[in-house]
This record gives structure tokens, C-alpha cells and sequence, in this order.
């Protein structure tokens, strides 16, 4: 079996990596920082991005981006989605002309539009049939003590989803694979903001009824998005979708989620990221996929109220009462 790569050592490139060495795999995990990788190799720990967790030994920190890539047949990306491009493009020929590139980024890149799929082959010039998504309720604090979960690996190849799959399955991390690469892409994206929109109603003191609300009238929106965009709606249904929005906009570990509430309790969007920490992808995917929603004539009202209050054009208080204020219709996708 060849290495793993990782690149991005921060709570779920950590996490991850955790993964795949409980699944047996060698990793090198690949940091800017050199004090995380200096705490993986010499205490097996990452306390800056994941604090308290006891790293397997069969994980390496690296600065140097050839050492972790030489002799890599599985190279896992975890980087925020807003600066992949901008991190991979100088790493292109380092790839290994057979590797097959997995992104676990939640995000739409701004400017663009594009998933983070295409972002990766496009700036690593790594072909479709050998990138892989992970996307599903994994929430890296809970994975990284071991509790159990499932997640999607998601590729047009269904040999190099079930390489990942196969890497990556362990005693409390079950992969199942899926070829609806964009649809598994568009649910971690548009979840993120989903949950914005929940932590902002449970910050300003709403309760469940109004949360069960955003989340299945976001997960039509999510759908809808997708379906225009070639997906599958029952994708939607999923793992990657319902069930990581479930995850995501009921725990208080989710970073969007918390970035949420924070706003919904009068912070501002500068003090609300400030106080959470780590990345809060669907800040600023809100503006992208409501970008992508523009093009393909689809109508996300929830995602456009989020850009509103991220944006400032719409104080918090006005998100309710827009999103009640619309024509009533038929329940539906
Ligand atoms: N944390 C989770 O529970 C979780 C779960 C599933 C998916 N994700 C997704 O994984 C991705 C990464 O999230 P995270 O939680 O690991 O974020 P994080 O904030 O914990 O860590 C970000 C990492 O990216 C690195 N980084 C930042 N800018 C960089 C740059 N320009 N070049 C190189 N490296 C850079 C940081 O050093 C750090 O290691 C996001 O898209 C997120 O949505 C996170
Ligand atoms: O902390 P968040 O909000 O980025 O969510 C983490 C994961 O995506 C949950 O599946």
C-alpha cells in the first residue's frame, strides 16, 4: 500500500488523517504551519487545530509538500475552499501522474463559482476519473474521539471511490460510495449556510420549530440548486445532505452554526468569526452559491437572506419576517 497524503493540517485534515492511519494506512500529513508539524512528530499531537487528541504514530508532519507527495497514490485535500486554489497550484508537479486526489472541502470558490472538484483538477491538472469527494455528517471533534459515523466518498470513477473508501473505513468510519460527485458537492456547501441560517434563528432565541423550518425548506433549496446543476435530487436525501445538515445545524461544534448564533446575538459578522475560530466555510460560499443559483434560475430565499445579513445589506433582525413575508404556494421542490 502507498502513503497517504494530507494537505492541511487543521481540524479535519487532522482528523482525517486519524482515519486513515486507524484504518491501517501510512500518512504524511503536510502543514504550513512548522509547529504543528514538529507537535505531530514529536508529541502526536495537533493542539492548534485539534486540541486533546492522541495521534496515531502512523501519522508524519511535514512542511515540505515533496516529502509528503513522493510515492503518494492517495492525496487528500484540506484546505479552506476560498485559498485552495491559490495553496495547490504550486504543488501541480508534485502530484504522482497516478494519484488519485480526494477533497474534503465544503465550499464554493468565490469569483468562479466552481466546486471545489473542479478547483482541485484544475489547479493540480489532475483529470475527473482520478478526484474523489468525502463529504457526509462528520463533524471532526466527535470523529477524532473515535464515535461513530458515515460519510459519502463520491467520484465519476467508481474504482477510485472505492480506493478512498476502502483507505478510509474503519471501526467508526463507514464510507459509502456515490457517482453524483456535483450533487454530494452542492449538499456540503449549501448545508453550510443552511446553518448559518438556523444559528442565527437560535442566537435571536427561536426554537426547534423554526430550526426544523430552515432545514427542510433549505434542504428543497439545496434540491432545487442541485437538480439544476445535474444532480440527483434523491442525493439530496442522503448522508451528504439531510444528514449532514442535521449535523451541522443542531451542533453546537459546528463552526457555521456557532458563527450563526453569534450573529443572531448582535455580534458583528467580524466579532461572530473572531469568536468561533477555525473556518466557517458557508460565510462566504453563501455569496457563490446564490451566484450559482443566479445563473441557472433557481430561487434560494433562505441562501439570499444569509448573504444579505453576511453582506450587511439586511440587519439580522429583518431575516425572519423576509423569509415569512413571501407569496404563499404549494409545498414542493
Ligand atoms: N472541521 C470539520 O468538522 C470539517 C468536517 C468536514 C469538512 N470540513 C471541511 O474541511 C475544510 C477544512 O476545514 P478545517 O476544519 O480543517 O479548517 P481549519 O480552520 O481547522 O484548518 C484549516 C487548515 O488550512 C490551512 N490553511 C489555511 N490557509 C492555507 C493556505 N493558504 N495554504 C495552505 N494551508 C492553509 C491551515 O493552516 C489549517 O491547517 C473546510 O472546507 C471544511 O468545510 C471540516
Ligand atoms: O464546523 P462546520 O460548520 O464546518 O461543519 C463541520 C462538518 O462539515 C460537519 O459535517
Amino acid at each position: 500500500m502507498t502513503p497517504v497524503a494530507v494537505l492541511g493540517a487543521g481540524a479535519w485534515g487532522t482528523t482525517f488523517a486519524k482515519v486513515l492511519a486507524d484504518a491501517g494506512r501510512e500518512v504524511r500529513l503536510w502543514s504550513r504551519e512548522a509547529s504543528v508539524a514538529a507537535a505531530v512528530n514529536e508529541q502526536h499531537r495537533n493542539e492548534q487545530f485539534l486540541p486533546g487528541i492522541d495521534l496515531p504514530a502512523g501519522i508524519t508532519g511535514t512542511t515540505d509538500p515533496a516529502a509528503a507527495l513522493a510515492g503518494a497514490g492517495i492525496v487528500v485535500v484540506a484546505i479552506p475552499s476560498q485559498v485552495a486554489r491559490g495553496a495547490l497550484a504550486p504543488l501541480a508537479p508534485l502530484i504522482e501522474p497516478d494519484a488519485v486526489v480526494v477533497s474534503l472541502m465544503k465550499g464554493v470558490e468565490l469569483s468562479t463559482d466552481r466546486l471545489m472538484s473542479e478547483v482541485v483538477a484544475e489547479s493540480l491538472g489532475v483529470p475527473e476519473d482520478r478526484i474523489v469527494v468525502v463529504s457526509g455528517p462528520n463533524l471532526a471533534k466527535e470523529i477524532a474521539v473515535g464515535q461513530p459515523t458515515a460519510t459519502v466518498v463520491a467520484s465519476t470513477n467508481e474504482d477510485a471511490a472505492r480506493l478512498v473508501a476502502t483507505a478510509c473505513g474503519n471501526s467508526y468510519f463507514r464510507p459509502y460510495t456515490n457517482d453524483d460527485v456535483v450533487g454530494i458537492e452542492l449538499c456540503g456547501a449549501v448545508k453550510n449556510v443552511i446553518a448559518l441560517a438556523v444559528g442565527i434563528a437560535q442566537g435571536m432565541g427561536y426554537g426547534w420549530n423554526t430550526a426544523a423550518t430552515l432545514i427542510n425548506r433549505g434542504l428543497v433549496e439545496m434540491t432545487r440548486l442541485g437538480v439544476a446543476l445535474g444532480a440527483r435530487a434523491e442525493t439530496f436525501a442522503g448522508l451528504a445532505g439531510m444528514g449532514d445538515l442535521v449535523a451541522t445545524c443542531a451542533s453546537p461544534l459546528s463552526r457555521n452554526h456557532t458563527v450563526g448564533s453569534h450573529l443572531g446575538q448582535g455580534l458583528s459578522l467580524d466579532e461572530a468569526i473572531a469568536a468561533t475560530g477555525g473556518t466557517a466555510e458557508g460565510v462566504k460560499s453563501s455569496q457563490s452559491v446564490l451566484e450559482l443559483a443566479a445563473k441557472h434560475g433557481v430561487e434560494m430565499p433562505i441562501t439570499a437572506g444569509v448573504v444579505a445579513v453576511v453582506t450587511g445589506a439586511m440587519p439580522v433582525q429583518d431575516l425572519g419576517p423576509m423569509l415569512l413575508a413571501r407569496p404563499q404556494k404549494a409545498e414542493g421542490v
